[in-house]
């Protein structure tokens, strides 16, 4: 590929015939836009007509997948990404105004992960708790809902997981998303001013290194969530200035809230990765490359959990995720969550899930979808 930055050769063109060159592509480029867009308004009225779910995550996969092997660059496949995203979320408008539903306030991750998943062109709604999320998805008031379901550091989320123990069944896992997390020290003060730092405490775990030695004497103030902290800081800092307020937060909660970045990634671990799960009353068609994930409360026997294992075993079944929590029925019976390759639709999962059920009291498919292949 070009390297877009290269001075070696100087510009052919005066910078009027470059701008003109542009302006006449431009042109092109919103003709050819609209021209997708006619279809897809033709899309949405075939899909309304028949109930075909509107968002279609294999069908983004593929479109996303050919657009980015049909680049030859210089522009990098993370802007083709996101402007391509950022089309589909337009999709959304021509054919079914879309309502998502996350773990508020506006600002936090899962805003992020499904700003980033979604794009500009759906309404969202932050919503108080993620038993919330759940709730709204199956009434109906939201037509997705965005749950986080682990982080790389910190592990199962121990509400979403009891959540699917709860309402499981009325809901189907639609689709995956992946999404870096990067922490962000914000304050409306200058960096030397900084005495106190709102965040939540697995945050201030996350950047414990970067605290020690940036800000060893600063007061560590939890908050109910990263994005709560950032507002926090605002309202104390305008209340009292020079009280040295700051937060750890997203970019996005700094320019909801208008907040300053002071300093950008403080986590020591810039591997820090949350997956999560798009939950609908929908299930979700098969893309090719997906995962079904199942819950199941095991026989009160011994190697009960030895034998479902053998059965993913001898299926040649890869699972890429076991978590476990108590049953809620009876002390010290657990219910376990697995993620499994293959579709629920594929002949050597529905064998699986068929002998699993003899060897459980109770096995729940909480949904198909395809494997999410980036890191947002
Ligand atoms: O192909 C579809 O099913 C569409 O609705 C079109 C489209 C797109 O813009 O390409 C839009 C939204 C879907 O989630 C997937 C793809």
């Amino acid at each position: 590929m070009a390297d877009a930055h290269s001075e070696s050769t100087k510009p052919t063109l005066s910078l009027d015939d470059l701008r003109e060159r542009i302006d006449q592509l431009d042109s092109k480029l919103v003709e050819l836009l609209n021209d997708r867009a006619k279809l897809v308004v033709e899309v949405g009225k075939y899909k309304r007509g028949t109930g075909v779910p509107i968002y279609a995550p294999h069908r983004e996969q593929a479109v996303l997948q050919k657009v980015l092997d049909a680049s030859r660059g210089p522009l990098p496949a993370s802007a083709i990404e996101a402007i391509w995203r950022e089309l589909m979320s337009g999709s959304f408008a021509l054919e079914l105004p879309l309502r998502i539903g996350y773990l508020g306030p506006a600002g936090s991750f899962s805003h992020q992960a499904a700003s980033k998943q979604f794009g500009s062109s759906v309404s969202f709604e932050d919503l108080r708790d993620i038993r919330a999320v759940f709730n709204e998805v199956a009434r109906g008031h939201c037509n997705y809902g965005l749950v986080p379901i682990e982080n790389s550091i910190g592990g199962g989320i121990v509400e979403t997981l009891d959540a699917f123990l709860d309402v499981g069944r009325e809901i189907e896992i639609y689709a995956e998303v992946q999404i870096a997390i990067h922490h962000n020290l914000l304050a409306n003060c200058e960096p030397k001013d900084v005495k106190r730092i709102h965040s939540k405490p697995e945050v201030f775990a996350q950047c414990r290194h970067w605290l020690g030695a940036q800000y060893p004497g600063a007061e560590l103030i939890a908050a109910a969530s990263s994005a709560r902290a950032v507002q926090t800081a605002k309202a104390e800092e305008m209340l009292e200035p020079g009280r040295g307020s700051a937060a750890i937060g997203s970019h996005l909660a700094g320019q909801l809230y208008g907040v300053n970045l002071l300093f950008e990634t403080i986590e020591d671990d810039p591997n820090n990765i949350t997956r999560f799960f798009v939950i609908s009353k929908e299930a979700a068609q098969p893309s090719g490359d997906d995962k079904t994930s199942m819950m199941f409360t095991t026989q009160d026997k011994p190697g009960a959990l030895v034998e479902v294992l053998q059965v993913y075993e001898r299926a040649g079944i890869n699972l890429t995720h076991i978590d476990k929590r108590p049953s809620g029925r009876e002390n010290w019976t657990y219910t376990f969550f697995v993620d499994a390759v293959g579709h629920r639709e594929e002949k050597k999962i529905i064998d699986a899930i068929t002998e699993i059920k003899t060897h459980c009291k109770d096995v729940t498919v909480l949904g198909s979808y395809p494997r999410s292949k980036r890191i947002l």
